[in-house]
């Protein structure tokens, strides 16, 4: 589902004289359906480099990024945003507010965008927002004036609302109480058991031994000359 081949990545700096900073080479990896890998390596190895990438976020400067039969490292911006909509999910720690909408939309938006009834989209969306222990009086408020904490389980609660054949989750646990991490988990194991297939990072460990099938140390795809 997913499949990485020799990918590498070079930043340009270009407030300092377009200095070029490899950070990536011959990047390969891939995973199945139903599998979840864990990305590993010490900070700085370059995890969140290769998550920004698989996404379309950076530019590969060689190899092939491919999911679901697209190449995103050489697929046009529009390509990218149908893959987005409808293969390809990301979950960070960070809710993107959208000023008016109402959490409940919020929520229900990745559905109602592939064309999901409102009604079934919103039940979805209130069933994943009291899993995550959003209590219902803040629904249809917009999520802007949350907590740091309401906004992460709103934006997991986004993150899972439809089922994306692949899932990018940066940190999806981090920070939140014993309850909401074990429904987090949930959701995980649940997505997995459906078929996706999942690559992530986890700082916490116990979270990552129980929902990764295997781990990949990035650092193996440091640049040999800065190895
Ligand atoms: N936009 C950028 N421009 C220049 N260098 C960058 C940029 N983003 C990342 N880097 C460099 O690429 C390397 C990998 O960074 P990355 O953030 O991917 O590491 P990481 O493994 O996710 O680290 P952490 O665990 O601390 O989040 C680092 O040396 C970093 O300085």
């Amino acid at each position: 589902m997913i499949d990485i081949q020799n990918v590498s990545k070079t930043f340009t700096l270009h407030n300092q004289g377009s200095a070029l900073i490899p950070v990536m080479e011959g990047a390969n990896l891939s995973v199945s359906p139903g599998e979840c890998v864990g990305l590993v390596g010490a900070s700085g190895a370059g995890k969140s480099t290769l998550m920004r990438l698989i996404y379309g976020n950076y530019l590969a400067a060689s190899g092939h990024i491919l999911i679901g039969g697209l190449d995103v490292a050489n697929a046009e911006p529009r390509e990218i945003l149908e893959l987005r909509r409808k293969t390809l999910g990301y979950v960070s720690q960070f809710l993107r507010v959208v000023p008016r909408v109402s959490t409940l939309d919020v929520v229900a938006e990745p559905l109602l965008s592939v064309g999901t009834p409102v009604e079934k989209a919103r039940d979805r969306a209130a069933s994943l927002l009291a899993q995550l222990n959003i209590p219902e009086r803040l629904w249809t408020l917009s999520p802007t004036t949350f907590s740091g904490g309401e906004q992460q389980r709103v934006n997991i609660a986004r993150g899972f609302a439809y089922d994306y054949p692949a899932m990018l989750l940066d940190e999806p646990t981090a920070s939140l109480d014993a309850q909401n991490r074990a429904t987090v988990l949930g959701l995980i194991e649940s997505a997995k058991a459906r078929g996706a297939a999942i690559i992530g990072i986890f700082h916490d460990e116990a979270a990552r031994e129980q929902v990764c099938d295997r781990f990949v140390d990035v650092s193996a795809f440091a640049p040999k000359a800065a190895a």
